[in-house]
């Protein structure tokens, strides 16, 4: 037998993302994150779909430092950020997009830009390359950065607000609902330019309610009922799947 020893701290710093019982809730309520394990390779898209209610964003945002954390860890390709701010989690590499008020309408393309980037000094590979990089993601921004924010559509204020979260250089960008309020053909060239992201080597995590745009990109799904993970699976096994079955324990 040559199988190498299994080694879980070595395959913990494989990881791009791995969450370990995480538990978070609001206030003095209950838990609405009910102790969440989920580990994600780097350069994959991993969906969090389920009803309305179950605790989708208020995960995203636990993870993002934004919701408190009562128990559990967070890592970014193997360093533990549990205990650090919203901002230096950025900083460390992780990025997050609301799902509202994730761009400033009363400032152009170019300052949004500019100022997604000033309290940013200091991690590495943030800086005029990486904007070049960005903007060849996204050349509509290049093509007038003067456009005041709040008038471009719903899919071209969510480029900009994918440019500035990648600005910062991410491992790991955080997504939430980015097809919501957009038509149908947005939605798609929203999912594609998630693609491209994916492509140029970040590990996306997506809260989505479009379950079908969710699937169409994305390499493995989770499923979260009333705040706990009740399914994994891989988006082919779940296009095949009954998702009311899934969502709402109900027989086919
Ligand atoms: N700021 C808050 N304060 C108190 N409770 C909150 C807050 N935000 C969300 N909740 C509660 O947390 C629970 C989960 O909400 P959350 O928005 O995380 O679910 P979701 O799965 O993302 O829902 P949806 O698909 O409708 O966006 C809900 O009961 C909601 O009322």
């Amino acid at each position: 037998m040559n199988s190498r020893p299994c080694d879980p701290k070595a395959e913990e710093l494989s990881l791009a993302l791995a969450v370990s019982g995480l538990r978070a809730g609001y206030g003095r309520g209950g838990d609405i994150v009910c102790g969440i394990d989920l580990a994600q390779k780097a350069e994959s898209i991993v969906a969090v779909i389920g009803p309305n209610g179950s605790g989708k964003s208020s995960f995203i945002k636990t993870i993002a430092g934004l919701v408190p954390t009562r128990a559990g860890t967070v890592a970014v390709s193997g360093r533990d950020i549990t205990t650090l701010s919203p901002a230096r989690r950025v900083a460390s590499g992780l990025a997050y997009v609301p799902q509202e008020a994730n761009i400033f309408a009363t400032l152009t393309i170019a300052e949004n830009l500019k100022l997604a980037t000033e309290f940013l000094r200091g991690r590495a590979g943030v800086g005029p390359e990486q904007r070049e990089k960005v903007l060849d993601l996204f050349p509509e921004l290049r093509l007038r950065p003067r456009t005041l924010a709040g008038n471009l559509s719903g899919g071209q204020r969510q480029m900009l607000a994918f440019a500035c979260a990648l600005l910062a250089n991410p491992e790991v960008l955080l997504l939430d609902e980015p097809s919501a309020g957009l038509s149908p053909k947005i939605v798609g060239e929203t999912m594609e330019a998630v693609v491209r992201v994916r492509e140029a080597g970040v590990t996306v995590l997506l809260v989505e309610q479009n379950v079908a745009a969710a699937l169409g990109i994305a390499d493995e799904v989770v499923v979260l009922v009333a705040g706990r993970l009740t399914l994994r699976a891989s988006a082919a096994d779940i296009r095949q799947a009954d998702l009311a079955g899934l969502f709402f324990g109900k027989a086919a």
